[in-house]
């Protein structure tokens, strides 16, 4: 049974409570523009381990959310992003990618921060470039990640050691 919901951002997003086991999902509560900050991360805070409620902030970084963003969904044609390129985490952002309607679930790509996913899944986003599964940047070919409109910097660090010099 699900405890009383204090929504953390109560003028941007809600959750949506889904029955099942990380079924549910974040939707927006008013309308934005491509670029639009959608939230800071000021409740954000390191934690030493992965896991799949965690976003990974640097090689070998990682925090949790501390609030309603935890809820975002994967989806392989994000409507959002985490922007935590910045080295000052004052900077780091829930960014929009793209104009957002109102009610519009809010999703981001998991690889754009993930390199190596704590638990992978079969993806169920159902965009016409689904990839399928999630298990982490490390296993999505760079041109792949090239189409993205925002992969984090880290991220491409690992991918250029990954493909030798090469990002
Ligand atoms: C940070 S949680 C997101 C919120 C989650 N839906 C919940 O209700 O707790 C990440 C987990 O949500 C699920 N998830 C997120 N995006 C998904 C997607 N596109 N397809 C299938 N499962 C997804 C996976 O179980 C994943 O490990």
């Amino acid at each position: 049974m699900q405890q009383k919901y204090t929504p953390s951002y109560p003028d941007l997003m809600e959750v949506q409570f889904a029955p099942g086991e990380h079924n549910s999902s974040l939707r927006a509560k008013k309308s934005f523009s491509t670029g639009d900050v959608i939230a800071d991360l000021s409740k954000a805070y390191f934690v030493p381990q992965k896991t799949r409620f965690t976003v990974q902030v640097g090689v070998d970084q990682h925090i949790e959310l501390g609030s309603d963003l935890v809820y975002m969904n994967h989806s392989c044609e994000p409507n959002a992003a985490f922007n935590v390129s910045s080295e000052d985490p004052s900077q780091w952002k829930a960014i929009a990618l793209k104009d957002i309607e109102e009610g519009s679930e809010l999703t981001f790509f998991y690889p754009s921060t993930e390199w190596d996913a704590a638990e992978p899944f079969e993806c169920k986003c159902g965009s016409q470039s689904c990839l399928k599964t999630f298990k982490g940047a490390k296993s999505v070919t760079t041109d792949t990640l090239k189409k993205q409109a925002y992969i984090s910097r880290h991220i491409w660090q690992l991918v250029e050691e990954r493909d030798g010099g090469e990002p």
